[in-house]
């Protein structure tokens, strides 16, 4: 591709290299970059290796929409690693403008190594962001930025990749792109998320994921939790006989010490025995085998889910699946069990308390004793269980995944940006919510009690975002409000990212709020939900301010 010279440049290539300049000097005294000439240079992407210089600049479009190209200034040898727009050369030396492209990406890749993602094992806490719409991770970077939780910002799974129509390679790039916007050098996530099959599992790595979540709900037997003892028995003893002979060896009225300081116990009935091995020996199967043939070659983090079983994940269960790992050799990075309760998408968590903490007391400690962390899924919007998990994984770290619940935050700005256009996706969505019965299990899909489209207006519309079944439509819908099409137009999109790209501002700083009250509460800054509602939510309109 040839670029722009100098004479025909779209931009005064002249003035930005006074300000590269002006960045060198700088870096020799306080490095704060706080009086560049060029104000479209968003200084905490600016870089300084050397003699050379890395930076994004934002420029506000006339639609107000912001646009972001990446500055490089290197030695002329090296810098055609880059795909140029425009180029001024400078002695030895170059100055270009380029696109945030995957070829660019790649060649900054090579010069910073916190470009590239991470494991997330050397991290004691991490949370997952997953970015429906590929423009939150500059603001939950710009929050976490000194937390020291390590962020997984491309994790989309493979539904939600299906459903909204995007690429593995677009969220990485998404990602990525805003990792180097805001100088993000602690290190972060990319996650192939809820993988089922090998095929997948390729996409993902290829792609450049460092973790991969191995969603085992399609070769766990669920039907064996629902068998009585007299046919559990019968399956059971079905096996070979070296196999009943091994399992019962090994775990039958067999109680285990678990927890770091072996403080708790683990016992298998007969029931339990047979139970966990009809249900859950095949998928220990099938995790050796994309363990030696992905996770091992190519170094991944690999977290093993059955958060999205139909039924929760005994104690003896886990221990089962987690032993018969152990045996093989495998340790995985974190573990998902479906705890007890229900974490259902977009709020908060349902069940007894009491009896959730118990239930997760003993799996955590059975994650100390194996050595990886637990993973909780769907954690958008948990912020009732958030302090007894905060508290009890503490010293042992958590990993905690939200994705949906910053879609939300999305669908905000809209409802006050243009509620007109809120009130016509709210309806849509309810109207079509058969859409996403293959993909979601959710209470707004049969209690009934959805806020009615006829009560949802212009005038009246943001409360659908506080009503647990009104947030579980808009969640669950995502793809089908920002695919449908009617005469080869788009019905919502091209409107709804209009709105969205002239108030990233005002999204950025929902996020930051929504974020701030799962992570508050996650590390104890506050002890309670409503402490940390009563706290954070906003007492005005904070739309207004922007
Ligand atoms: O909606 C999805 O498919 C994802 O959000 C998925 O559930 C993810 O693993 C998750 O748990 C994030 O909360």
């Amino acid at each position: 591709m040839q670029y722009l010279l100098k004479e025909d440049s779209t931009m005064d290539l002249d003035k930005l290299l006074k300000n590269v300049q002006k960045i060198l000097a700088d870096v020799d005294n306080d490095a704060k970059f706080d009086n560049l000439s060029n104000k479209e240079i968003y200084v905490p992407s600016i870089q300084v290796q050397g003699r050379n210089v890395y930076f994004n600049l934002h420029h506000v479009n006339e639609k107000g929409y912001t646009e972001k190209t990446l500055v490089v200034y290197e030695d002329k040898l090296s810098i055609g690693d880059f795909v140029a727009d425009e180029r001024l050369d400078h002695g030895q030396r170059a100055l270009i403008v380029a696109q945030q492209t995957e070829p660019n990406y790649k060649a900054l890749a090579k010069r910073f190594s916190w470009m590239k993602p991470t494991s997330r094992r050397d991290y004691k806490y991490s949370f997952g962001l997953g970015d429906r719409l590929g423009n939150a991770s500059n603001a939950h970077l710009r929050f976490l930025k000194g937390k020291h939780i390590f962020p997984v910002i491309a994790q989309q799974s493979i539904r939600e990749l299906t459903l909204m129509h995007r690429t593995n390679t677009d969220v990485f790039l998404d990602a990525a792109w805003s990792v180097f916007d805001e100088g993000f050098t602690y290190g972060w996530g990319a996650e192939g998320d809820h993988v089922k099959t090998e095929y997948e599992v390729d996409y993902a790595v290829k792609v450049g994921c460092r973790t991969i979540v191995l969603d085992c709900t399609e070769v766990i037997n669920n039907k064996a939790v629902t068998l009585s003892d007299e046919e559990l028995d019968k399956q059971f003893n079905a096996l070979d006989d070296d196999q009943k002979k091994y399992f019962n060896d090994t775990y039958l009225n067999k109680t285990f010490t678990v927890g770091a300081h072996n403080d708790a116990e683990v016992h298998f009935t007969k029931h339990d025995v047979e139970e966990s091995v009809l249900t859950f020996y095949g998928a220990v199967l099938f995790a050796t085998k994309i363990y030696h043939k992905f996770v091992v070659p190519y170094d991944l983090d690999f977290e093993i889910s059955m958060d999205e079983t139909p039924y929760s994940t005994t104690n003896p269960n886990h221990y089962f699946f987690a032993n018969e790992l152990h045996r093989r050799g495998i340790t995985p990075t974190t573990m998902a069990p479906r705890f007890y309760g229900e974490f259902q998408k977009a709020i908060d968590y349902i069940g007894d308390l009491d009896k959730f903490e118990k239930d997760f007391s003993l799996h955590e400690k059975i994650a100390e004793h194996f050595g990886y962390k637990l993973s909780v899924h769907s954690g958008s919007d948990k912020l009732s269980v958030y302090p007894i998990i905060g508290r009890l994984a503490k010293a042992h770290g958590w990993h905690v995944k939200t994705a949906g619940t910053h879609w939300l935050e999305a669908c905000r700005v809209i409802a006050h940006k243009d509620p007109q256009l809120f009130v016509d996706m709210y309806r849509y969505a309810y109207n079509n919510l058969d859409d996403v019965k293959d993909f979601y299990v959710f209470n707004a899909q049969t209690d009934g009690n959805a806020p009615k489209p006829e009560t949802v207006t212009p005038d009246h519309c943001q409360f659908v975002l506080s009503d647990d079944d009104g947030r579980q439509v808009m969640h669950t819908m995502f793809g089908s409000l920002m695919n449908a099409q009617h005469n080869y137009h788009y019905v919502f999109r091209d409107k709804f990212w209009d709105i969205l790209k002239k108030n990233q501002k005002l999204y950025d700083k929902f996020l930051n709020i929504h974020l701030a009250e799962h992570i508050d509460l996650l590390t104890g800054k506050y002890a309670t939900k409503q402490e940390a509602l009563d706290a954070l939510e906003p007492k005005t309109d904070i739309a207004k301010e922007y």
